[in-house]
């Protein structure tokens, strides 16, 4: 097992400070942006002229068919020195990673199971390998549902790399892409320009866009969720109004960069159906000078979340948290939520705070980019994971409850407190999931997870007669009635 930093980050001012990157960006999500790296290089009134400006050939890159009502449709276009189609026939990839799923029907790959499931963190490779593995070859599927060839479901991976891609691009023709990194930036190129992506950022890249990912401080792991027929939004708000959650603004996609060297063998990996597929081309993907459109890759800090709670009593659901969403045509129901559980303030009064113990009909994976869990004090750490499949009961462990518990009546239970320096996160689906088998056979599976809810006992205070009796611990009941009087006023 790795050892992992588990200190929270700097303060919010002195973060931005540093991550300050020398990109610039465009802000909001769902805009018609455009963006040329060399001025009058975006055609000016139309399209696809009979001729572009600077000799630049006109290529529409869409996310959505194009009779997508128009408030769902998503295309860009690009004006690239060379269009895409400028290469070798595909062959499958040599070597092939078997480790991607894209079609979760076959059982030989991924199994059902409502076991309770938790990972310790992955190694990260060394520095310098072998094994020498980039974005590509260290990626890896854990679990998923559906199929990229119906256009419906999604796959969660992770994955672990040591290496910057080289020669070669990345392009996922099954789905989105949401990369949540926990150690180490990514310097993610893409068609549309370049962006920096440190842990405690999540970058989206949309279904078939080419992009080379660096790591320019050394090994990198992290998560990925992939969506497939369908693309993230921002939640609605509902009473909450206009106002909180993620805010638009604070979603940046990249500027308009471009290289033109002669690149001879260059290779454009495309991932399609869950198998890797290579076609190599002599000059680079990244071509494009000038694009306009909404269909666009971007990143987003998760420290800008604005999280909104409970005030008075009660645990929230965690939908509260909710900074993207992927929609099924079921209204509220979700594809993929992508939740945070941020620093915030704890309020609630004469209330059991941690997470309520609970059995849902959606799945959630879980993740843990820095700090504690607040559910959990021992065994999720940074760079692990967890899987609580449909109805299967989870909730904080023994240690999280009896710390909690042993507090009663104290004014501290009551007191305002404040979670710092923790990050965790839920990739939640209204899919059941199968697990890859290679997941459930890992080293990293953490076999005695169940371990940590046995130790959980009666507190119950009445005896078979129905009379009241003390705990082990002399607690006498638990139907304490704190807080009323405050509800009354
Ligand atoms: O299971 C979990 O830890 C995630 C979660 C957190 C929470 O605050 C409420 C419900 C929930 O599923
Ligand atoms: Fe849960």
């Amino acid at each position: 097992m790795s050892t992992s930093s588990t200190s929270p980050p700097p303060p919010r001012q002195q973060q931005a400070e540093e991550q300050a990157d020398t990109y610039s960006y465009l802000s909001g999500l769902g805009n018609s942006f455009s963006s040329e790296a060399v001025p009058g290089s975006l055609p000016a009134a139309q399209n696809s002229p009979l001729l572009c400006p600077l000799g630049l050939y006109a290529e529409q890159l869409s996310g959505t068919s194009f009779t997508s009502p128009r408030h769902r449709n998503l295309r860009t276009w690009l004006y690239r020195i060379k269009p895409s189609v400028t290469h070798e026939p595909f062959h499958p990839r040599d070597p092939p990673n078997r480790r991607l799923v894209g079609d979760f029907d076959d059982r030989a790959t991924a199994v059902a199971t409502p076991t309770q499931l938790r990972w310790r963190p992955a190694d990260l490779p060394p520095r310098e390998g072998p094994p020498d593995l980039d974005f590509v070859d260290g990626l890896y599927t854990v679990c998923g549902a559906g199929s990229s060839f119906l256009r419906h479901g999604f796959a969660i991976h992770m994955y672990a790399a040591n290496k910057s891609m080289d020669g070669c691009a990345f392009c996922n023709a099954d789905g989105d892409f949401l990369i949540v990194p926990q150690q180490g930036k990514l310097l993610i190129t893409t068609e549309c320009g370049k962006m920096l992506v440190s842990p405690g950022e999540i970058v989206v890249i949309p279904q078939g866009f080419r992009f080379a990912v660096d790591l320019p401080d050394g090994p990198s792991r992290g998560y990925v969720s992939e969506i497939f027929g369908a693309h993230f939004q921002l939640p609605d708000l509902g009473p909450i109004g206009a106002n909180g959650l993620a805010a638009a603004r604070d979603f940046l996609s990249p500027t308009a960069w471009f290289e033109q060297a002669h690149r001879p063998g260059y290779t454009i990996v495309q991932k399609y159906g869950g198998e890797l597929f290579t076609a190599t081309q002599d000059f680079s993907p990244f071509n494009v000078v000038a694009w306009h459109g909404n269909y666009v890759p971007y990143k987003y800090d998760l420290s800008k979340f604005c999280p909104f709670n409970t005030v008075l009593f009660d645990h929230a659901d965690p939908s509260v948290n909710t900074v993207l969403t992927a929609p099924t045509d079921k209204p509220g129901v979700a594809l993929l939520d992508f939740v945070i559980f941020p620093p915030r303030w704890l309020v609630a009064e004469n209330t059991f705070r941690p997470p309520y113990y609970h059995r849902n009909c959606m799945s959630e994976f879980m993740g843990l980019i820095y700090g504690m869990y607040e559910a959990k004090a021992d065994g999720f750490l940074p760079g692990g994971a967890s899987l609580h499949s449909c109805m299967t009961p989870h909730g904080p462990d023994t240690r999280t409850y009896e710390a909690t518990i042993s507090k009663l009546g104290a004014a501290a239970n009551n007191a305002p407190s404040r979670l710092r320096g923790t990050l965790a996160f839920m990739f939640e689906s209204a899919l059941i999931p199968r697990v890859c088998r290679w997941a459930l056979e890992s080293p990293s599976r953490d076999l005695d997870y169940y371990q940590c809810w046995i130790g959980l006992k009666s507190h119950f205070s009445h005896d078979d007669d129905g009379h009241r009796r003390d705990d082990e611990d002399g607690r006498a009941t638990t139907t304490t009635t704190g807080g009323e009087d405050d509800k009354e006023e």
